[in-house]
């Protein structure tokens, strides 16, 4: 018995929910839950059919990317998530898909602008891209890379990981996080259903106006309690 069987059971939920929700396809995909007091979290192994998957073979790795236990190759993201984990240390669970319309924005390098209260009952600015990899990033580890392309872009832009739980990494596709592996699946579905809504909000529209500030601090404070609202 594995004594990290706790974050296998626990990723292994998660990513079953991807299928469920439509957020992937065949092998699309990935999520990671963690366990911070043992410094590892438990990762779906790389190309393995969500059909095929067992909490069993849920892959162990620490914060460095080290796999610990497990004898199946982890997931080809993984250094993206031991980056994360390692230096935004208040997420317990990560989520990687390819999700049809947030992936579209992402490789089309824009922000999501704010049209709506079902995105302002999450995030109270556009949801980020992160610009996509420079030539010396590119020659450098890609999986690595992408962790602090994501953290780059968050400190560029003054973002909190702790309030924006979701980026879009530019050509290529969203990241989500969360205090746990099913908070960032969560994140996830809210994402691709906000990316859907703005796509067909600005071919219904193209000068769909964005949302008043006023409406998006009363619409998230309604849901994360006063003065929980951070602006753009
Ligand atoms: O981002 C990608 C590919 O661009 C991956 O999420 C996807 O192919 C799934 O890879 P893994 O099976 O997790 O190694």
């Amino acid at each position: 018995m594995s004594k990290y069987q706790h974050i296998q059971q626990e990723a292994y939920e998660a990513n079953m929910q991807l299928p469920k929700l439509g957020l992937v396809l065949f092998t699309f995909g990935n999520v990671s839950a963690a366990d911070r007091s043992l410094g590892v979290f438990a990762i779906k192994p790389s190309g393995v059919a969500y059909e095929d998957l067992t909490p069993g073979k849920m892959v162990i790795v620490d914060f460095e990317g080290k796999t610990v236990e497990g004898d199946l190759r982890p997931s080809s993201d993984t250094l993206t998530h031991a980056v994360l984990y390692k230096h935004w240390e208040k997420i317990g669970g990560i989520v990687h898909t390819h999700s049809t319309y947030a992936t579209s924005w992402a490789q089309s390098q824009r922000d999501i602008p704010i049209f709506g209260t079902t995105h302002a009952d999450y995030n109270t600015v556009d949801i980020p891209c992160a610009p996509p990899m420079s030539d010396e990033m590119i020659q450098g580890n890609y999986e690595h890379e992408t962790g602090f392309q994501i953290m780059n872009c968050f400190a560029a832009k003054g973002l909190s990981y702790e309030e924006v739980e979701m980026v879009l990494v530019g050509n290529h596709a969203p990241f989500t996080w969360g205090k746990n592996a099913a908070k960032a699946v969560h994140n996830s579905a809210v994402l691709e259903q906000v990316a859907q809504m703005a796509l067909l909000t600005e071919q219904i529209n193209p000068k769909a106006p964005r949302l008043k500030d006023a409406l998006i601090r009363k619409h998230y404070e309604r849901k994360h309690g006063p003065d929980s609202y951070y602006g753009q």
